[in-house]
């Protein structure tokens, strides 16, 4: 797949499918738009292309850094899997809030992409003013010479799949509900850093994470998780919190992994969230703290190192 990440960069293509969003997390409805795009692409001999944002255009306009579902790099890998040829991604500006409808159609997708298809959603709206709607774009398109295909919604459990429900689900804790609807667990990845070593003289030692500032941080909380570390594949007993027992004052995403035991300063690592399985608390003394992370680690245990071997 080839990425550009510059409108300059675009050299003029051949005929081309183009799907254009900001694609946050390529959940179920995503796929499906882009696996249409693709699908038509290798049926009519055309170059498929993805039209994207860096940036999310809310925080263009809000001037406020809103959270992810995926990380670039991921996003990139995702869309490769799914067979597009080229990503176009770019930074959502001014330039792009101020283009009419219509000389994005001309100067973008007719002149440089040579656009013979448009796939978009059903409450696809881009351009000056969300001008460019469904019904303004099939006008667009005949006037100059291509298709626009609108896929209807899609709904898994009565619910219309959007980026914007994955996210609640993930801010409100509701971990094991996203794979439905994103296709996969919510993940996050960064560095092991080091803490207040405490862990380890508590029988529990924890892999504190350094995080991607822009990924969404689940709500605080004891989570079940799959750990990546390179190629392999552990669980672990992840707390999101601020460490009252020990009055800390700074929130940490610190995970004990089980049967584990390595050094990984400084490693990047990713976790996979399977379920939450409790509030943090505030216990009277670290015995206290110690005993409960002895039945966390058990619970996790039990359901998903026992049973699953
Ligand atoms: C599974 C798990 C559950 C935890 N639950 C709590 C909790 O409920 N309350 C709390 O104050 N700290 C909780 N902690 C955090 C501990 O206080 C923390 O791991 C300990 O202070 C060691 O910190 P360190 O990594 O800085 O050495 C939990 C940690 C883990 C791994
Ligand atoms: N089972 C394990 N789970 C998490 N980290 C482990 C484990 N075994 C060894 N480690 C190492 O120990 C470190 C955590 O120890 P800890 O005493 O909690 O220190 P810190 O407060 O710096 O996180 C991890 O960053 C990792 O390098």
């Amino acid at each position: 797949m080839i990425i550009i990440n510059s409108l300059n960069e675009i050299e003029s293509f051949d005929k081309s499918v183009v799907t254009i969003g900001k694609f946050d997390g390529i959940h179920k409805g995503h796929e499906i738009l882009i696996e249409k795009a693709v699908d038509y692409s290798k049926r009519e001999k055309l170059t498929s292309i993805v039209f994207t944002f860096k940036n999310s255009p809310i925080s263009y306009f809000s001037n406020i850094i809103t959270r992810e579902i995926i990380t670039e790099v991921e996003k990139m890998n995702k869309l490769e899997a799914l067979g597009v040829d080229v990503t176009i991604d770019i930074p959502f500006n001014k330039d792009m809030a101020e283009i009419s409808a219509e000389d994005f159609v001309k100067e973008i997708l007719v002149n440089k992409l040579c656009a013979k298809k448009l796939v978009i959603g059903h409450d696809f709206a881009f351009a000056k003013n969300r001008e460019g709607t469904p019904p303004v774009l099939k006008i667009l398109g005949k006037k100059y010479g291509f298709d626009v295909e609108v896929i209807a919604p899609v709904i898994i459990n009565n619910i219309r799949v959007s980026s914007t429900h994955v996210k609640d689900l993930i801010y409100a804790g509701r971990v094991d509900e996203v794979k439905s609807y994103l296709g996969r667990n919510y993940t996050i990845e960064g560095m092991v850093i080091q803490a207040k070593q405490l862990g380890r003289t508590l029988g529990f030692p924890t892999a504190n994470l350094k995080l991607q500032e822009n990924l969404i941080i689940p709500k605080r909380g004891i989570y079940a998780t799959k750990v990546h570390i390179g190629n392999e594949v552990y669980v672990g007993a992840t707390n999101i919190g601020y460490n009252p027992t020990v009055n800390g004052e700074k929130m940490s995403v610190e995970t004990n992994i089980l049967q584990f035991d390595k050094d990984i300063y400084g490693k990047t690592i990713k976790l996979e969230f399977l379920e939450r399985i409790r509030d943090e608390k505030k216990f009277k003394d670290l015995n206290e703290l110690k005993i409960q992370l002895k039945m966390d680690t058990n619970y996790i245990y039990k359901k998903y190192i026992c049973k699953s071997s």
